[in-house]
């Protein structure tokens, strides 16, 4: 296979290269790269960590780690070409004089990425270590795992630390969702496709779900999860940028800033929740004891690590206004949990039923047309659409029925892999393209937005409800859509 030519030698430095995103997410998702044959021959890529550790010892560690998390056979050949690759430097990462090492395993000729995968807390010693160390310049680049702060605050004080040392232009804040091939389809689907070009907005579209369903628990993530809550960890992130590729305006073409100032509209456009509507378009639960795919398992404040006295919420599903012209009157409305009953991502936009009945009774009855766009898993989309029931009637009138038409992926693209999207962002990393990546100033205003929810909260001293696991989330996120008449959309998430 030819190596693409935007691809050119880097240092991929792996700040954290014995952490659990390092081990279960990142170097899988190298050694793909490298399978398919999109790491120069020439990069290398430089472990950092605590541990003392030998080159060769590093080189077992990563292989044990691709072998349990790459979820296939390890390729023989790829892993001699990418083991050739590894190096490792052992660094203290607060300590600016252990990053005189560091400065012998890099090459300061060409390209250094640098990939924290490291607590926030410790992103501006990095930067003041590579300062310190003399590598930083003009071409490195800086990737920074969220989450990006607790608050607009801290999220200020973490990106000002960043900032001391690169400008915006060599920052690359992942979302994890923005490398899925589904959440990146949603481009290719809205603008695209005349149909759906056509009739995005008020005039067509009556509502929008938004939903990011997980089955799992905390999966031994107690400490972090419980300072965070799914409204740190999933809404103020994934669900708010699923959000603006949804509602964004068609950018004038698709570079980085061109698609991110849209972006930043929506957010910008995001009607404030209050202590005056918090109670009506907000809901927050926490799991108790339940059964997830028949399976028992336990509540929240039973899990590991779990002090007992925790207010955080697993659980969260809100009703969203855009104040701006294409979307006024239009709720977007929003949920995510854990321990639901599946692990199933949708959206799904709800069109408005036609002005005018030219068919009668089945067609008055029959619900108006649906978008429904599989993020994860059984990837794809669906359109329902009013067919006419076929056959011959005295009367001359005309029956009608709701059929699917269905865009599997799967089946589409049988002979196609769904990368993980790790490797995508990996990949663009090393092209330079931040397209897929979050500017500073879309992370701050979905900050502000989200820390207005929890003074919202705090002022009307809102706790979470209970909700069983193994179940949609508290009764009152179905009274949310309720008292709309309107009801989430379920017929297929949790068959799987
Ligand atoms: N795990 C996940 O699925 C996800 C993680 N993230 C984010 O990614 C980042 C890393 O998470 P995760 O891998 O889970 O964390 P871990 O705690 O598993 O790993 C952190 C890594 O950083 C290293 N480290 C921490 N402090 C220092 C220090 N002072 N000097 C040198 N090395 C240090 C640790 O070294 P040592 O091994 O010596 O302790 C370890 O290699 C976090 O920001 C997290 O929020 C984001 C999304 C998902
Ligand atoms: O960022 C995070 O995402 C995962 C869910 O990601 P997915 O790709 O498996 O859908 C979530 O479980 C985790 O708590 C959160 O930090």
């Amino acid at each position: 296979m030819v190596l693409e030519n935007s691809i050119e030698p880097c240092d991929f430095v792996l700040f954290g290269s014995k952490g659990d995103l390092a081990r279960r997410k990142l170097l899988p998702s190298l050694f793909q790269l490298e399978k398919a044959n999109l790491v120069h021959a020439d990069s290398r890529i430089i472990g950092v960590a605590r541990q003392d550790i030998s080159p060769e010892v590093n080189i077992e560690e990563v292989k044990a780690s691709i072998v349990e998390f790459g979820g296939e056979a390890l390729c023989e050949d790829t892993w001699e070409r990418f083991a050739k690759k590894l190096d490792y430097v052992c660094v203290d990462m607060k300590n600016l004089d252990s990053y005189t090492a560091f400065k012998d395993h890099v090459d300061g000729s060409r390209t250094m990425v640098c990939y924290l995968a490291t607590p926030p807390s410790i992103f501006g010693d990095i930067c003041r270590g590579l300062n310190h160390a003399g590598v930083i310049d003009s071409s490195v680049r800086v990737v920074l795992e969220k989450p990006l702060g607790h608050d607009l605050k801290s999220s200020k004080v973490i990106n000002d630390q960043v900032a001391e040392f690169f400008d915006e232009t060599q920052i690359y804040r992942i979302d994890h969702y923005l490398g899925k091939e589904t959440v990146l389809n949603l481009v290719s689907l809205r603008f695209a496709n005349s149909i759906f070009a056509t009739n995005w907005d008020h005039n067509c579209i009556d509502h929008v779900q938004i939903s990011v369903a997980e089955s799992v628990g905390i999966e031994g993530r107690w400490g972090y999860f419980d300072e965070a809550g799914q409204m740190r960890d999933m809404v103020q992130n994934h669900l708010l940028q699923i959000l603006t590729l949804i509602a964004m305006e068609p950018p004038a073409v698709l570079d980085a800033d061109s698609i991110r100032d849209e972006k930043l509209k929506v957010l910008k456009a995001l009607r404030p929740i209050t202590a005056a509507n918090v109670q009506s378009d907000t809901v927050r639960g926490q799991y108790v004891g339940g059964f997830v795919k028949g399976k028992e398992v336990p509540g929240y404040l039973d899990e590991e690590g779990a002090n007992t006295k925790s207010e955080t919420e697993t659980f969260v599903s809100l009703k969203v206004h855009l104040d701006n012209w294409r979307w006024a009157g239009v709720p977007f409305y929003l949920r995510t949990g854990k321990r639901l009953p599946s692990k199933t991502s949708e959206v799904v936009i709800y069109f408005k039923r036609q002005p005018h009945n030219l068919f009668g009774e089945s067609f008055a009855q029959l619900p108006p047309n649906k978008l429904t766009i599989r993020l994860q898993p059984d990837e794809g989309v669906e359109i329902t659409v009013m067919n006419k029931v076929p056959g011959l009637t005295s009367s001359g009138s005309m029956d009608l029925q709701k059929s699917r038409l269905n865009l599997s992926f799967s089946e589409a693209f049988k002979d196609d892999r769904i990368a993980d999207a790790y490797e995508k962002l990996l990949l663009e990393v090393m092209i330079g393209n931040q397209a897929l990546f979050v500017r500073r100033d879309e992370v701050e205003q979905a900050w502000t937005w989200v820390d207005g929810i929890f003074r919202a909260w705090e002022a009307n001293n809102d706790l979470p409800e209970p909700y069983q696991a193994g179940t949609w989330g508290p009764v009152a996120s179905i009274a949310l859509l309720a008292r709309d008449n309107r009801a989430w959309y379920e017929s297929r998430i949790g068959k799987k």
